[in-house]
């Protein structure tokens, strides 16, 4: 049998665009604790990270959200990685109640590289990424430039396309 002894496995490392939300207990504290959290795991860089915006909540009635986004460099394949955000969103108390309610930590893959994935677990882009001013904004912010696989569109004309008005940055963020 052929084994190749001397071959060292280096993963690719893609760029994945990640965005943030909460808006139960302190926000602001479990966003930027989640962000550090990500950043310690090994595969797992920051390369950019938006300011913080409050947000009016899209859904049912419930309090204003901060939201961001992060950019990372990852190490880690798609579904890997939405395990790692998954696991991160359970370490902070994200308890599945009722679809687009309140939540203390809410963590969405919404790029990765150019890729297009539709399976029952994991669709990427996110598909609700291109009408959420919300998502747009903070990744306008950190990356224009990025093309929206689907739509054909970078974000910087995405955000031109969506009401904006309901999305204020959190000053000093
Ligand atoms: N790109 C993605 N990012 C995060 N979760 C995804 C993605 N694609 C599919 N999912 C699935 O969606 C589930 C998360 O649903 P969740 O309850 O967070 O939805 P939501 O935040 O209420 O609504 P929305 O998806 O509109 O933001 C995950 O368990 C995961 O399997
Ligand atoms: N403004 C805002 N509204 C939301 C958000 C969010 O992050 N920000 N997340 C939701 C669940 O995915 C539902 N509604």
């Amino acid at each position: 049998m052929f084994t190749k002894h001397n071959a060292e496995f280096k993963p690719k490392i893609q760029a994945s665009a990640i965005a943030l939300g909460s808006n139960i207990g302190d926000s602001l504290t479990i966003l930027e604790a989640a962000t550090a959290e990500l950043a310690a795991i090994p595969g797992i860089q920051i390369q950019a990270k938006s300011s913080w915006y409050i947000t009016k909540a899209v859904g049912p009635p419930q309090p204003d959200y901060l939201n961001g986004c992060i950019i990372l460099q990852v190490e880690l394949d798609p579904p890997k990685l939405l395990e790692v955000l998954l696991t991160i969103e359970q370490k902070f108390g994200r308890v599945r109640q009722e679809r687009w309610g309140p939540r203390s930590l809410d963590l969405d893959l919404l790029l990765y590289d150019d890729l297009i994935i539709d399976t029952p677990t994991l669709q990427i882009p996110h598909p609700r990424m291109q009408e959420r001013a919300f998502v747009l904004v903070p990744l306008a912010e950190i990356a224009p430039d990025w093309l929206e696989p689907i739509s054909g569109y970078v974000i910087r004309e995405l955000v031109k396309k969506v009401d904006c008005s309901d999305v204020h940055l959190l000053k000093g963020s």
